[in-house]
């Protein structure tokens, strides 16, 4: 994040001087932005840079226990700069969170500089190989010129200007990194469904019918269901990156030539699509550690550690609740632009044809379920919307309204993604299929389909809200998705085997390419420190005095 934000906040004469030495390594940061107090609030972050014009240093200050930065990764011991987020005073007046770019150590002895307190934050869920960190400041100066001034700058004499067409361009690293995180989450579901896929077609147990021999766990129907929808998120999770990272390449375009109309419309995309993917991926993590029953808890399966990984993403750089609420902001406001009459931007233009006031009828094709789910979308946000403007009309403010309503908006925000989701799996699966082969095309189709239905299967409570579907549809619907695994089956291996991760990528004893999975469990526990030596001290310590009424 240092990297971006020097890229994404620095003018070009600081550019210039910081870019070269961060990318050569001449100095090594990052961005310290959250505090023990606060991280989501970023209005209410503590750290504060007050301008001096006699010196025309900034002076850095962190005057309570809760404006200490907190967590940002490499702090404690690796990084020798950080950008610190802080709130900037001049002129006596607080003009809100602005970045710095702060030295904290000694560029030769690596020692902390005076006035700056730093250190570890201690032992985590997962992320135990990065040193995440705290920081203080006690009257530490910084040049005038370490204020990143792209797009706010401090004067030699201390007056205020501001350079941004955004109020939130401050904001953009964190928009950049949403992005990059919808991909990090296809990634890291890829690897944890190729090591269950290869593991369950290992694994034989129970033998259904008596006289017969076991059985691959991956012909159980229920094995399937688990892991297909793994399979199907992870390339759904992949094309929506790829149409994410279009979509931010094409705003941030548009933005150097001085347009920022479009900001609104990624931000909201950006926040719904990071909130979802990195949720998914998380539990469907976690949903491939089930399937691979006790061994899937070893240490050595790779998955109890890509677990904590991809669950730390749910959290950070915004949480999942936090950026939903943000997509909702941007829907409430698209319906109140179709009541106006007014044009929408594309994401949300479904919403137009939306609220007609009658079902929608039901129809189970793939475009028909999309359909459906863009539906489920305006029916929650038209049912939200009607909340909210009732606890308006019973005479609360609007914050107090929008607080009561926010599970609703929530339940919108996230069904607008799925319909999003759903749209750009299969128009990217299209465009990048056109010179493929029909048994590729069937595959991508197959399991595009998996992903429709078993989230059509998973709100049959809000589709029959919303939709005409009935009882039998529903069932039509679920002896065609359980249809679909059986012909998935068959490709299932060769599948996560085109994930083309390497053994070293996976690093898993369960889902090596080879198979050997038995032979690599046994050879990982023999690293286990306790099978070092026959007899462990402990025992001559504490079992043996015990045993002998000695202790
Ligand atoms: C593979 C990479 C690995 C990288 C490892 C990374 C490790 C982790 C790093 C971190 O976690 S860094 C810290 C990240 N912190 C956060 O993400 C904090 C989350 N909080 C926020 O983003 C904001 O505080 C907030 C929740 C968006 C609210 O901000 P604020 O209070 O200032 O705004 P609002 O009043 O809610 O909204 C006003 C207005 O602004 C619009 N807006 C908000 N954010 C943006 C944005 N980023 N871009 C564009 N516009 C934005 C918002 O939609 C509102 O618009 P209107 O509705 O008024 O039109
Ligand atoms: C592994 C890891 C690495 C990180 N790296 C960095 C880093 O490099 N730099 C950095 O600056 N930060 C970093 N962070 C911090 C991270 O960005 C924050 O933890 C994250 O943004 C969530 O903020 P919070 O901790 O303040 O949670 P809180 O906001 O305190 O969340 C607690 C609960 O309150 C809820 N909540 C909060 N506000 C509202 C609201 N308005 N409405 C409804 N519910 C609400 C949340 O949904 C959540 O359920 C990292 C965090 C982790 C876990």
């Amino acid at each position: 994040m240092f990297v971006p934000t020097l890229m994404g906040q620095c003018t070009p004469e600081q550019q210039a001087y910081w870019l070269p030495r961060a990318l050569d390594m001449q100095i090594i940061g990052t961005y310290a932005q959250t505090e023990l107090g606060h991280g989501t609030f970023i209005r209410g972050l503590e750290t504060t840079a007050t301008y001096d014009p006699e010196t025309e240093t900034f002076v850095m200050n962190s005057p309570t226990l809760t404006s200490y930065k907190w967590w940002a990764g490499g702090l404690a011991k690796t990084v020798n700069y950080c950008i610190v987020v802080a709130q900037l005073y001049t002129k006596g007046v607080c003009h809100g969170t602005h970045p710095f770019i702060v030295q904290i150590r000694d560029e030769e002895t690596h020692m902390p500089r005076p006035g700056v307190k730093v250190g570890d934050i201690g032992p985590k869920l997962g992320f135990n190989t990065a040193d995440n960190g705290y920081l203080g400041f006690d009257n530490y100066r910084i040049p005038r010129d370490n204020m990143m001034m792209k797009n706010a700058q401090v004067l030699k004499d201390g007056t205020y200007v501001k350079v941004a067409r955004h109020g939130k361009a401050t904001y953009g690293t964190m928009v950049f990194v949403r992005v990059l995180l919808v991909n990090e989450a296809a990634f890291n579901l890829a690897k944890a469904c190729t090591i269950a896929v290869r593991y369950s077609a290992i694994r034989r147990q129970c033998s259904p019918d008596s006289e017969g021999s076991e059985l691959q766990v991956l012909d159980y129907s229920t094995q399937q269901h688990k892991l297909f929808i793994c399979i199907a998120t992870a390339h759904a999770l992949q094309l929506n990156s790829t149409w994410l990272w279009k979509t931010f390449s094409d705003t941030l375009a548009a933005i150097k030539q001085g347009n920022v109309d479009t900001l609104p419309e990624l931000h909201a995309l950006s926040s719904c699509l990071k909130a979802l993917s990195t949720a998914d991926a998380a539990s469907l993590i976690e949903q491939c550690r089930h399937a691979c029953g006790g061994h899937g808890y070893m240490m050595s399966s790779g998955l109890p550690y890509l677990y904590a990984f991809v669950t730390a993403t749910r959290t950070y750089e915004g949480d999942y609740t936090i950026l939903l609420l943000q997509t909702a902001r941007f829907l409430v406001k698209a319906y109140e632009q179709v009541e106006a009459g007014k044009p929408l931007t594309p994401t949300v233009s479904y919403l137009s044809q939306a609220f007609t006031g009658k079902k929608l009828p039901w129809d189970s094709s793939p475009d028909g379920i999309i359909r459906a789910f863009q539906a489920l979308a305006a029916g929650k946000l038209s049912s939200t919307v009607k909340s909210l403007r009732k606890r308006l009309e019973s005479g609360l403010s609007y914050e107090q309204a929008w607080e009561l309503s926010t599970i609703q908006l929530n339940g919108a925000a996230e069904a607008h993604c799925r319909a999003v989701m759903s749209q750009n799996y299969k128009s990217e699966i299209e465009r990048l299929t056109v010179n493929s082969s029909p048994n590729v095309k069937l595959v991508l189709q197959q399991l595009y389909k998996v992903y429709l239905y078993y989230w059509a299967l998973e709100r049959t409570g809000d589709l029959l809200l919303y939709t005409s579907i009935s009882e039998s549809d529903i069932f039509e619907l679920q002896l065609r998705y359980e249809g679909l695994l059986k012909e998935i089956r068959p490709n299932a291996v060769g599948i996560v085997d085109a994930f083309d991760l390497r053994d070293e990528v996976l690093h898993s004893a369960l889902g090596s390419y080879d198979g050997n999975v038995y032979e690599r469990l046994m050879a990982e526990a023999q690293k286990s420190p306790l099978n070092a030596e026959p007899v462990n001290q402990t025992f001559h310590t504490y079992l043996k005095p015990m045993m002998k009424g000695k202790l």
